[in-house]
């Protein structure tokens, strides 16, 4: 193989072949050949070989494959090139004055142990024969410094009798006179000998020299002949396309050989004229083919045949080289893969150690956990303390691959993460906190109490005390929202999460450490979420919490809340008690009766019943709007909604107790708003910039909003429906409505134009959107909600009753009819999806009203005889519960006494068989619903007096209220003379 020579060497060795003199110049070397630029092209190397005196040299060092190693050095002179036959006239000009190389007929022979030298090359032999190196440098000093190379035969070639087989430099050494002539091959090379230092001797290639006899033995000394190549034709296409293919095989191996692309480097830097017969002896020279292969090179002549063996060497050695490169490439794969798994081992574990994983180092996680701790290390109960500590010791005992070490790590995690004894500073200033309710929320009076009344006890008694306050109501009346308020007024961190459906207990109280993904349960995680222990946690629908197949979650929302067991509740996943009496605890549910009674029963249940139309009006204007203006990114004086909307709003479209569909519909107005707003912007803009506007859109635009301008003009004009902004109609017009008169050009047009745009321009500063009744249709449709009051006055055996529904209360009538008239069948028949308590409550109004109808017209044969029907529309709605008792009877007995009942009379109340009428429930929910449908006369049970004296006296403006005990007061009621007509 070829290797280079180390760089120390080299320096000495150039520094030594400086010192030869030029022997001749060739002027025609400056002209590069085909060959080397081709090489050239290759390496990207062609310099410095235009200047004819300059001295060329390259080091290759061959391999001997013994291991000893030869050093070729290779030098060209650009004179070289007239001994190669190619050209012969070259050197004609240079008058030589010391003898020139072919002058040497008689010359000392040098044995070659390892490979021929090839002309053009260098080669560092070791002389070990005193002799020989005696006369070599003899030879030296008296300027004649040739000398014959010959490569030494191998032992078996001579047939001799040497048995060593080694032809080492000891050996060859050894052998003189005629033993080595025979050694010697015939052919060989002069060599110029350049330096002599110590034994060792450099040779530079000169010409092909054939022994011919021998003339001294000791040192050895022929007679040569010098060999000129054989005629060749330059032009001959089977010669230069054999040179081609032996460029380009090196070409080749270049490619993958980094080594010979050094060789080729400096070969080419330093060679001048480069000719068929050097291209051969350069290819065979740096092949790294076997002495005898390299010999037979030398000795061919004819320079086809000589090419063609160099092919033959160099695509062995691109075999070679490919053999090379594989060989290199799996190495490498191996030790690249090595490497980046080792790479790739290093980054995990700083990864790791980043964060905080490393798996040797348990100590910096330990130390992570107590510096976690240290800050509530004084707070921290004793008990938690010493679990903490026994699990990092235990921690320290684990082998980091192993699962418990996993799961003791994440227990740490947890344990060191809650705020133990860490709490946020409440507010116990009343006035602030009545503030910062009123800010939220209008009304609500019931819920801001309790809560003013919970701070004013923690004032007096410096802490405050976990509580549970259940917030009932139907949807949208602000019962989560509050809860929200109230965290801000107590200074207490807000966490919330819904029961809603939950069914496993495992989500309140955790899981067991033992199972796979164990969690602790929501409180854990609330505590660890909020980093304070007395925050105010909000436990969203707890009406409606499910039924667990795997324990009762019920009951483990009972531990949890319970201030009696809460301080020292356990959970599955930490195992260690926690004190919760900190907690205040705000529950909300639509129904109250479907929570579990022992949960109810910890509770301090604060009902809102829902918002009357004034109440209402007031959310609207001074919360909802505002918010809702705000999130849109309007300014007030963009806008105005009239009260008459809003009452149309709330009157026609949300009805309901809540206000979320108030909120929605106003979001609704307001998103229409902006895109007016943005539509009129971009109207104008492009009227000022000159773009032509669409007509349809100019013309569909003003039709949905209206200017202040506008309302103005509609009052005006006595309640004519406006369709369109005349203000936006100026600006919009296009050309198509400006009307010109007949011969004015179009020049006039613009100019109209323009005044437009100015206007338009002025007016844009104060444009407002208004939103009264007139077009609230625009924004938000028509009105989905019918009034619940289907009658004006109430026909014959039609009552209206009032009703309690999770949405709030409503109104609701009792329709009875008669079907048939049979002697003595008298029977009753109920429709209208009734309940089994509502069926029954029929039967017993039926009763009731029989009896009723024999007291007060013992002759009336009418429920003895008539086959009546029953009806509670809305059909499709599901009703049940007693109370609409009272409201049957009435219905039955105007139907029987053929008497309308009292216009605008609403009752309720549950009747039993003797008359008695029993107290109800959701009072407000039913005053609200009546007032709604507008009832003069309400009636209510006696008991449920004090219900209705607690209502807000807002809610009872207006009211003609009774209570009663029997249902004989309400027939006096409902069926007073003076009032009542007669169908
Ligand atoms: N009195 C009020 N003053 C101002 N805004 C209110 C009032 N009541 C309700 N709201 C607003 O109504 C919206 C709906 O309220 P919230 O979501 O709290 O209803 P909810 O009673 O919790 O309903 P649900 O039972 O469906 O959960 C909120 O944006 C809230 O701010």
């Amino acid at each position: 193989m070829l290797k280079l020579l180390s760089t120390a060497s080299t320096s000495t060795r150039v520094h030594c072949a400086l010192a030869v003199p030029v022997l001749r110049v060739n002027t025609e070397s400056s002209v590069a050949s085909p060959w080397l630029k081709a090489l050239s092209q290759l390496t990207g190397f062609n310099r410095g070989n235009k200047n004819p005196s300059f001295v060329k040299r390259a080091w290759l060092c061959t391999d001997s494959g013994d291991g000893s190693g030869s050093v070729v050095e290779l030098e060209v002179k650009a004179a070289e090139s007239d001994s190669e036959g190619s050209d012969p006239k070259s050197s004609s000009a240079i008058v030589p004055t010391n003898p020139r190389p072919e002058d040497y007929l008689t010359v000392l022979a040098l044995p070659l142990p390892h490979r021929p030298l090839f002309p053009g090359f260098y080669m560092p032999i070791y002389v070990k024969d005193p002799k020989l190196l005696a006369a070599l440098q003899e030879s030296r000093k008296r300027q004649a410094p040739y000398a014959g190379a010959f490569l030494l035969k191998d032992v078996a070639e001579t047939n001799s009798n040497h048995v060593s087989g080694s032809d080492t430099e000891k050996s060859v050494s050894e052998l003189k006179g005629k033993e080595l002539f025979n050694r010697l091959h015939e052919v060989g090379t002069l060599a110029q000998i350049t330096s002599i230092q110590g034994d060792q001797v450099v040779l530079i290639g000169h010409r092909r020299l054939r022994i011919t006899e021998m003339v001294s033995k000791d040192p050895l000394t022929v007679k040569v002949d010098h060999l000129k190549d054989k005629h060749y034709d330059k032009d001959d296409d089977v010669i230069k396309a054999t040179s081609f293919e032996v460029i380009s095989t090196l070409r080749d191996v270049l490619k993958t050989s980094s080594l010979w692309r050094d060789h080729v480097q400096t070969y080419t830097q330093h060679i001048g004229d480069f000719n068929f017969p050097r291209l051969a002896d350069f290819g065979a020279a740096i092949s790294g083919a076997n002495k005898l292969q390299c010999q037979q090179v030398l000795e061919e002549l004819d320079v086809h045949k000589r090419l063609q063996l160099t092919l033959e060497l160099v695509k062995k050695e691109m075999e070679i080289s490919k053999i090379q490169e594989s060989i290199a490439k799996a190495i490498e794969e191996k030790i690249s893969g090595e490497q980046r798994r080792y790479l790739l081992n290093e980054q995990l574990k700083a990864i790791k150690k980043e964060l905080g994983l490393e798996a040797d180092d348990k100590t910096a996680l330990s130390a992570k956990f107590r510096e976690r701790l240290e800050p509530n290390r004084e707070k921290c109960p004793p008990h938690v303390l010493q679990v903490i500590e026994e699990e990092l010791t235990k921690l320290q005992l684990l082998e980091a691959s192993s699962s418990e070490f996993n799961v003791t790590r994440n227990y740490l995690d947890w344990l060191t993460a809650l705020p133990w004894g860490n709490y946020s500073d409440e507010n116990f200033d009343v006035i602030r906190a009545q503030k910062i309710l009123d800010e939220d929320h209008y009304g609500l009076t019931d819920v801001k109490e309790r809560i003013l009344e919970f701070i004013a006890v923690g004032k007096l008694r410096g802490i405050s005390q976990g509580k549970i306050i259940c917030l009932s109501g139907p949807p949208g009346v602000g019962k989560t929202s509050i809860g929200r308020s109230v965290a801000r007024a107590l200074n207490r961190k807000f966490f919330r999460f819904s029961v809603g459906g939950l069914s496993d207990v495992a989500e309140i109280k955790g899981h067991r450490r033992t199972y796979i993904g164990a969690m602790p349960g929501k409180m854990v995680q609330c505590l660890k979420n909020v980093g304070t222990a007395n925050p105010l946690v909000l436990i969203d629908e707890i009406d409606k919490l499910g039924r667990g197949h795997a324990g009762d979650p019920a009951s483990a929302l009972l531990e949890l809340l319970d201030p009696e067991q809460n301080a020292n509740f356990l959970d599955h996943y930490l195992d260690v008690p926690i004190d919760l009496s900190k907690v205040l605890f705000v529950c909300t549910a639509n129904v109250i009766d479907n929570i579990p009674n022992p949960l109810l029963d910890r509770m301090e249940v604060i009902a809102i019943a829902g918002y009357i139309t004034d109440e209402k009006m007031h959310i609207a204007r001074d919360y909802l709007e505002k918010a809702t203006r705000e999130a849109c990114g309007i300014k007030p004086e963009q806008v105005e909604v009239t009260n008459a909307a809003f009452l149309a709003l709330i009157e026609n479209y949300c009805r309901e107790a809540g206000v979320r569909n108030l909120q929605k519909h106003i979001e609704k107005i307001y998103r229409k708003i902006a895109l007016q707003l943005v539509r009129q912007g971009e109207l104008i803009e492009s009227a000022v910039s000159g773009e032509e506007v669409e007509p349809n859109r100019a013309q569909v635009e003003p039709v949905k909003c209206k200017t202040t301008m506008e309302a103005e003009i509609v009052e005006d004009s006595s309640h004519k429906q406006f369709i369109g902004t005349p203000i936006e109609a100026d600006t919009v017009q296009t050309d198509d409505q400006i009307q010109c008169p007949a011969g004015q050009t179009s020049d006039m047009k613009d100019m109209v134009e323009a005044e437009k745009i100015q206007e338009s321009e002025k007016t844009r500063v104060v444009e407002k959107v208004l939103v009264d009744v007139s077009n609230l249709t625009d924004f938000v449709g028509k009105p989905v909600f019918h009034a619940e009051r289907i009658y004006d006055q109430t026909p014959v055996g039609v009552v209206m009753g009032l009703a309690w529904t999770a949405m709030g209360g409503s109104t609701l009538y009792i329709e009875t009819t008669q079907v048939e008239q049979v002697e003595g069948k008298g029977a009753l028949h109920a429709t209208g999806q009734l309940g089994d308590v509502m069926k029954e409550s029929t039967q017993i109004a039926h009763t009731v009203a029989r009896a009723i109808l024999i007291e007060k017209e013992p002759d009336n044969p009418f429920f003895a005889n008539s086959k009546i029907h029953l009806h509670v529309p809305a059909g499709a709605t599901p009703k049940d519960g007693p109370s609409a008792g009272c409201t049957m009877i009435t219905s039955m007995l105007s139907l029987a006494l053929k008497k309308s009942v009292k216009k605008d009379l609403a009752m309720t109340g549950e009747v039993t068989l003797t008359g008695k009428i029993l107290p109800i429930g959701g009072v407000k929910e039913k005053t609200i619903a009546a007032r709604r449908s507008e009832v003069k006369t309400i009636i209510f049970p006696s008991a449920n007096r004090r219900d209705f004296d607690e209502l807000a006296a807002n809610v009872k403006e207006g009211l003609d209220v009774h209570f009663v005990d029997d249902y004989n007061e309400i027939f006096n009621l409902a069926f007073d003379d003076d009032q009542n007509t007669s169908k």
